[in-house]
């Protein structure tokens, strides 16, 4: 072929691909302008909406949501973003098109430390995840099973009352986060492994393992949105880390089965792992388990249950001592209920609707995940008019939608359990306005086995205590007591240092 001849040749293919490149954008724009899109903050090129978020998410998503309204289009570079703020909106999603919604997009923290998503929360819709989740909810987290663990409750909340009990005398605070953490972790590690994986107990920091894994969870993904920042991961070693974490945990996991399988007959307790391993052994189901699936079946007990169980109680003690007429009026109801004694037991609490009411309060003014955990859409919908296309992410605020004042009334930001006392609202997801624990097929299946924990524990440390925090020096209480740290999971960003001492009905 001559030179020109070659020239030719180069110009047309160039022209013919310029063609289609152009072609593919006017169809595209098409396509999208025959679309209703729900409305839209202006995005920036390659990066999106994302300069428009801040430190705490859910809170500038609800800032924008008061200009654009309860149903956004957003974007994270280049993924789509469907984020909804109204209890409306969000019986639409989990409720109406539930099924659609079902689905979780994955990270690539996920692919890594969940195996590509091979657990239960972050599985993709279908027979794998069915499978999964009704065996935990039926094997691991049913209510008979909470309740055999009545035992392990008990001992290590008296455990943990013991050592408040001895730091009174020596009239400095104590760090009472630190110690609803251990008492949160002692619980589950009992409950899931037969014993304590505690920094006191053993030399294996399994609390500091699990925050670092939490963090590279909860790390903001800019790699996945953002495709051309994926190399920040590498330089940052973030691959590295995830994958180090990763083996450790697992390894970590793999000598606590092997353990219980060379315990066999001889072990006294039942745990989550004697459980799992039995049903691997009897095809419970027909359900084929191998040794991983239960490797990341306990990671998730882990990493779903445990700070959120500990920060409901943490964020719950902060509330009650900063309003000392809530936690008069709880004293008064654990005392008529517990006749004075020195241990509340699980009976006694089951009756107590003041109790129930200060943690319904909590988990909507401090749901632990405000965000939920994200869906993905699994084809297109037409959602209030709009059209929104398969592949969109969906976030749902709950923070924000806990606090709308239409539905809330105009005191809604305000801590005031009473206005649960007349409310049938469980924590079921039936009622949209609230969904601390999400809705629909994606419900958390951890309720029982977090509020059995959470309401005893508050009713004994109540009964047996009463609790003071220092007024702080710059007068600056609301600010630093409301505080949240940042990640997937919303903590209180200060521990809560307390000066307790013991109530007079337990003297
Ligand atoms: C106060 C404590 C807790 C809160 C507020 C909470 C909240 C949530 C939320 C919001 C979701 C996502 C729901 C959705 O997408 O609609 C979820 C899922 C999940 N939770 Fe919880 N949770 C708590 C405790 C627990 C505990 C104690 C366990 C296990 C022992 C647990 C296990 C799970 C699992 C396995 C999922 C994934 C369900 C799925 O994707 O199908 N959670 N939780």
């Amino acid at each position: 072929m001559s030179q020109e001849m070659e020239m030719i040749s180069i110009s047309l293919c160039f022209a013919t691909i310029l063609a289609f490149l152009f072609l593919k954008q006017i169809l595209k724009r098409a396509t999208t302008s025959n679309r209703n899109l729900p409305p839209s903050p202006r995005r920036l090129p390659v990066i999106g909406n994302l300069h428009q978020l801040s430190l705490h998410p859910h809170r500038s998503l609800r800032n924008l949501s008061h200009r654009y309204g309860p149903l956004m289009l957003l974007h994270f570079g280049r993924v789509p973003i469907l984020v909804v703020s109204s209890a409306d909106i969000a019986h639409d999603v989990m409720k109406t098109h539930d099924l659609k919604f079902a689905n979780r997009p994955k990270t690539k923290a996920v692919d890594i430390i969940m195996n590509g998503g091979r657990d239960i929360g972050f599985s993709s819709y279908g027979e794998y995840w069915r499978q999964m989740k009704s065996l935990c909810s039926i094997h691991l987290l049913s209510k008979k099973m909470v309740r055999s663990f009545e035992n392990i409750r008990e001992e290590e909340i008296v455990a943990m009352m013991e050592k408040l009990e001895k730091a009174i005398s020596s009239s400095l605070p104590v760090n009472l986060s630190e110690s609803l953490l251990n008492m949160t972790n002692n619980v589950i590690c009992r409950i899931a492994m037969g014993r304590k994986y505690s920094l006191e107990e053993n030399p294996m920091d399994f609390a500091t393992l699990l925050r670092t894994m939490m963090e590279l969870l909860g790390a903001f993904p800019f790699g996945d949105y953002i495709r051309g920042l994926a190399w920040i991961y590498k330089i940052r070693g973030l691959d590295r880390k995830m994958e180090e974490v990763s083996r450790t945990f697992m390894e970590f996991l793999e000598g606590v089965l092997q353990e219980h399988v060379d315990e066999g007959e001889k072990k006294e307790t039942f745990d989550f792992v004697d459980m799992l391993l039995q049903i691997q052994r009897d095809k419970t189901n027909g359900f084929e388990l191998d040794r991983s699936d239960i490797r990341l079946i306990m990671l998730d007990i882990f990493v779903a249950g445990m700070i959120t169980t500990y920060t409901t109680l943490d964020w719950a003690m902060m509330r009650l001592i900063r309003h000392p007429e809530c936690m008069k009026k709880l004293q008064d109801e654990i005392q008529t209920y517990s006749r004075h004694k020195l241990y509340v037991s699980e009976e006694q609490v089951e009756s107590m609707k003041y109790l129930k009411a200060v943690i319904k309060e909590v988990l909507r003014l401090h749901p632990p995940g405000p965000l939920l955990v994200p869906r993905q859409l699994s084809e297109d919908v037409k959602l209030k008019g709009y059209d929104i296309a398969a592949g969109t992410q969906v976030l749902i605020n709950a923070w924000a939608i806990h606090q709308d004042t239409t539905t809330w009334g105009p005191d809604a930001e305000e801590f005031k359990p009473d206005r649960h006392l007349d409310q049938p609202l469980d924590f079921s997801g039936q009622d949209f306005k609230f969904i601390p624990f999400g809705s629909g097929r994606r419900l958390c299946p951890g309720i029982g086995f977090a509020m059995a924990l959470i309401e005893v524990t508050l009713a004994n440390l109540v009964n047996r205590f009463n609790w003071k925090v220092e007024t702080r020096p710059l007068g600056d209480d609301d600010q630093y007591y409301l505080a949240e740290a940042t990640g997937i999971e919303v903590c209180r960003k200060f521990p809560l240092f307390v000066f307790p001492s013991l109530a007079s009905s337990t003297l």
